[in-house]
C-alpha cells in the first residue's frame, strides 16, 4: 500500500505585482459620506484592489487653523471605514510630520512599489487648482501614477493635466459646512457616518 503524495503548491504571498490602489489624499477633517461615496464607487469602477484614504499631515496652501489633530482625524477615518474591505488608511503623510506635497508623497510611493499602479483621486475643486501643486509637471511622470477626478459642485472641474473622469452622483456635502452646522448646532444626520458624529460629540469636537 502506498499513498500519494501530491506535490506541495507554493502559496505566493500577495506580492505588489500589478496591483492597482487608489490613494485619497484630504484633510478629513471630519471625513463624510462624499468622500466615502467618491472612495467606493472609484475604486469598483476602475478594479483597484484597495482604495486608502490617506490624511495630510498639513495641507499645501490652506488655512489648518481649524484642523484637529491627526490622530483624531485617523480615529474618525478608521471607524469611518469599518465594514467596507475595499476601503483603507495609508498613514504615510501623517507619519512624516510637516507640509503633505503629493509629488513628495507619490515618488516615495512609487518608488518603493515599483510594480503597482497608483490612481491619486481628487475632486473638481482640487482639479481647477492642479497647476498651483508643487512639482505638478515631475508628479505626472512619476512611473504608474494617475489622477483620477471626480466632479465636485461649484468646481469648474476642468484641467490641461491627464486625469481620468470618473463619474459619481455629485453630493454637495464638505467638511466645512459640518464643523460650521456642529458650531451652530444643527444636525449633521446623514451627512457623515453616525459613529463618527458620535465620536465628535464624546470628544466635543468643533464646538467653539
Ligand atoms: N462632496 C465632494 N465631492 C467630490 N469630492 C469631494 C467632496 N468633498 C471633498 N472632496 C474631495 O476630497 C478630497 C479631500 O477633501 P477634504 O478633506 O479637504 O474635504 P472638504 O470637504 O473639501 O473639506 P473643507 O470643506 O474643510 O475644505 C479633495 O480632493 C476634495 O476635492
Ligand atoms: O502637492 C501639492 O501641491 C498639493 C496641493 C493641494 C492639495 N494637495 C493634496 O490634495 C489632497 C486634498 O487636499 P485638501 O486640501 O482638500 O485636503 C491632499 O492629499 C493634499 O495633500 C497637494
Amino acid at each position: 500500500m502506498y499513498s500519494k503524495v501530491k506535490p506541495a503548491v507554493k502559496v505566493q504571498p500577495l506580492a505588489d505585482h500589478h496591483r492597482r490602489i487608489g490613494i485619497y489624499g484630504g484633510t478629513f477633517n471630519p471625513v463624510h459620506n462624499a468622500h466615502l461615496l467618491v472612495a467606493d464607487q472609484v475604486g469598483h469602477a476602475l478594479c483597484l484592489n484597495k482604495v486608502k484614504l490617506m490624511p495630510d499631515a498639513i495641507p499645501p496652501h490652506v488655512d489648518h487653523k481649524d484642523a484637529v489633530s491627526g490622530d483624531l482625524r485617523l480615529q474618525m477615518l478608521e471607524l469611518a471605514i469599518q465594514g467596507n474591505p475595499l476601503l483603507g488608511i495609508e498613514r504615510t503623510e501623517l507619519d512624516q510630520g510637516g507640509v503633505s506635497y503629493t509629488y513628495d508623497t507619490m515618488e516615495q510611493l512609487t518608488r518603493q512599489h515599483p510594480d503597482t499602479d497608483y490612481y491619486f483621486i481628487i475632486g473638481g475643486d482640487m482639479v481647477d487648482y492642479l497647476d498651483k501643486w508643487h512639482r505638478i509637471d515631475d508628479l505626472i511622470k512619476l512611473p504608474r501614477f494617475h489622477f483620477v477626478g471626480v466632479q465636485r459642485p461649484h468646481a469648474k472641474n476642468a484641467t490641461k493635466y491627464p486625469v481620468i473622469w470618473v463619474d459619481i452622483p455629485e453630493v454637495d456635502i464638505s467638511s466645512s459646512d459640518i464643523r460650521e452646522r456642529i458650531r451652530r448646532g444643527q444636525s449633521v444626520n446623514y451627512l457623515l457616518p453616525t459613529k463618527v458624529a458620535d465620536f465628535i460629540k464624546e470628544h466635543h469636537l468643533y464646538h467653539d
